[in-house]
């Protein structure tokens, strides 16, 4: 047990996904487990853990920006031991060429600022995927009838963003989309020697105003689920 996390030991499996929201852990696990057990609930930050084809997998909810993703990600590797993080996020669209719906797989998380930014001092680390999660996702991704990006990404610290100038920048420099939490997942999962990645949908596009519905957030991004948890087990 944490401070933010009720799970008895070996109750977290050493394979655990991310999303930012709790009930998109309750709806993923009702929808790709069996025998599924609720593990967490502390502060309604559900947690459950249950087997994907044979393979034992929780999904954890992180909260939303990288504060909190901090917290669950700590706890989860410190005092549970999880080996291969996941994160399965929404996020919104920079490029022209990339739309609603499609998946962005996250081999960069550029960002202004993050819970371990103090540690670098001077230095601008750059966080980055695990190769090999990396490698599997796009590879998992062929055989989805939904279009994939693989690039880098924009963790920002707001969601209502008042600094258009640095979304002007991250757009010229080819970033794909912009979320709240693969930076710090990144950069926890080097500190640690974990396997990380971020597999996001897109549910924004901040060229075109167009925005899904926060049920759609919520239950409908079974690509990306999918996707995830065939990375994280490819031979
Ligand atoms: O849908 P989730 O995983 O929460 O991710 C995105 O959605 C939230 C903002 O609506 C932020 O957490 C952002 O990163
Ligand atoms: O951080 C986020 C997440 C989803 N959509 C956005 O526009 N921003």
């Amino acid at each position: 047990m944490t401070i933010h996390i009720d799970a008895a030991p070996g109750d977290i499996a050493e394979t655990v996904l991310l999303p930012g929201d709790p009930y998109r852990a309750k709806w993923a696990a009702e929808h790709f487990l069996s025998d599924v057990r609720q593990v967490n609930a502390v502060r309604g930050m559900l947690g459950f853990t249950g087997f994907w084809q044979g393979h034992r997998v929780t999904f954890q909810g992180s909260g939303m920006g990288m504060p909190s993703l901090s917290i669950y990600v700590n706890e989860l590797i410190r005092t549970y031991d999880a080996q291969t993080l996941i994160r399965i996020g929404s996020c919104g669209a920079m490029q022209s060429h990339v739309g609603l719906r499609d998946v962005i797989l996250a081999m960069t998380a550029t960002t202004l600022s993050s819970p371990s930014a103090s540690i670098f001092r001077d230095v601008n680390f750059a966080p980055c995927a695990d190769w090999s999660l990396l490698r599997a996702a796009a590879a998992a991704a062929e055989s989805h009838d939904v279009p994939t990006h693989v690039g880098g990404i924009y963790s920002s610290d707001t969601f209502y963003d008042e600094r258009p100038d640095l979304n002007e920048q991250m757009v010229r420099h080819g970033i794909l989309g912009v979320e709240m939490e693969a930076a710090e997942l990144y950069t926890l999962a080097a500190r640690y020697g974990r396997r990380a990645l971020a597999v996001l949908t897109v549910s924004d596009h901040l060229e075109t105003g167009e925005a899904l519905h926060h049920d759609l957030r919520e239950r409908s991004f079974s690509d990306m689920v999918e996707i995830a948890l065939e990375a994280a087990f490819a031979e």
